[in-house]
């Protein structure tokens, strides 16, 4: 792992970060790199460190130990002319309630010393135009999610850093902001993500780094993670069709169990039980899902979960 004073042409580079809270050590050794440019998604369990290490990163916390570069200066002492460079979205983002989106928007574009166009170009980059007139504490949680995220762009970062952006989004609203995320890092911004969706990361990120008790478990694009570790892939066939008892020793089965009216069988073999249940069932009655990265977090997670 190249060291950060080695990167200064990285987006992110940290080298053996630690960080203890009482008795917790909330980080624990974390070495990664994000590169300028990529879309990088930080996942892990409740309580992994997720956000200690973002608020570092972000120059909100100091680390006991490690080094930390962003964008090739140390975030602290407090860096007025990094922070300028960075957008910070976060789950608990400070409004000025009273206002309208706008009014809130362009009070913040005033902090910056931007001209008043920057609010409406935020806007109708989250697609917030419509609400522009609403005042913010009438807002829904998705819009003021969506606000929240137009704050954090305003003046135009280079390095984005946000919290669970899709949290309380349904589900048209969640992909239309994948739009405006794809969008952003097109024009070749950086984006560090944390969420727990992990279709959205799969969907979204170039890399992905997997955290818990405070160490990363792995760092790779979503698609290497899912291959390197072999996640199974699943066969799932109507449970009036076949039971547990039918397909059990069968050549490449490693489990099969009814979830919700289906058997669902796990194989690493796909190919070879499709062609034994062909001989059972119609192969049209099989629907076939193959590993995805939410498989891959949770074998990879499956020890912390278990302890
Ligand atoms: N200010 C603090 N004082 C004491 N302990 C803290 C503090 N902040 C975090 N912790 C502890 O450090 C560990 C890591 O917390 P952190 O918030 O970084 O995790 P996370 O991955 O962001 O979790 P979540 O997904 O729940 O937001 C947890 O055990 C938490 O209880």
């Amino acid at each position: 792992m190249s060291t950060s004073d080695s990167r200064p042409d990285a987006a992110v580079a940290l080298n053996e970060v630690r960080k203890r809270y009482g008795t917790v050590q909330a980080l624990d050794g974390v070495s990664l790199t994000v590169e300028r440019g990529e879309f990088f998604g930080i996942l892990g369990p409740n309580g992994a460190g997720k956000t200690t290490l973002v608020e570092i990163v972000e120059g909100l916390r100091t680390p006991d130990s490690g080094t930390v570069s962003v964008l090739g200066e140390s975030p602290w002492p407090r860096n007025t002319p990094l922070l300028r460079r960075l957008g910070i979205q976060t789950q608990s983002s400070a409004f000025f309630t009273r206002l309208t989106a706008r009014e809130h928007l362009e009070t913040v574009a005033a902090l910056y010393r931007l001209e008043r166009p920057a609010a409406t170009r935020a806007l109708d980059l989250v697609d917030l135009g419509e609400q522009a007139g609403q005042r913010v504490d009438q807002l829904s949680g998705g819009q003021r999610q969506r606000l929240a995220l137009a704050t954090a762009l305003i003046h135009d970062p280079e390095l984005i850093f946000l919290d669970e952006p899709t949290a309380a989004l349904d589900p048209a609203a969640r992909r239309s902001l994948w739009e405006v995320l794809r969008t952003l890092k097109g024009d070749g911004r950086t984006i560090v993500y944390t969420t727990h969706h992990l279709d959205e990361a799969e969907a979204l990120c170039d890399r992905v780094a997997i955290v818990a008790r405070g160490t990363v478990l792995a760092v790779d694009s979503p698609r290497h993670l899912i291959k390197s570790l072999a996640a199974p892939t699943r066969l799932r066939v109507p449970a009036y069709r076949l039971g547990v008892e039918d397909v059990r020793g069968l050549p490449g089965v490693e489990s099969a169990a009814v979830e919700g009216g289906e058997l669902v069988i796990s194989t690493h073999t796909a190919n070879q039980v499709l062609l034994a249940l062909g001989e059972l069932v119609d192969l049209e009655e099989i629907t076939t899902r193959t590993a995805t990265l939410e498989d891959a977090y949770l074998e990879l997670t499956a020890t912390e979960r278990r302890s």
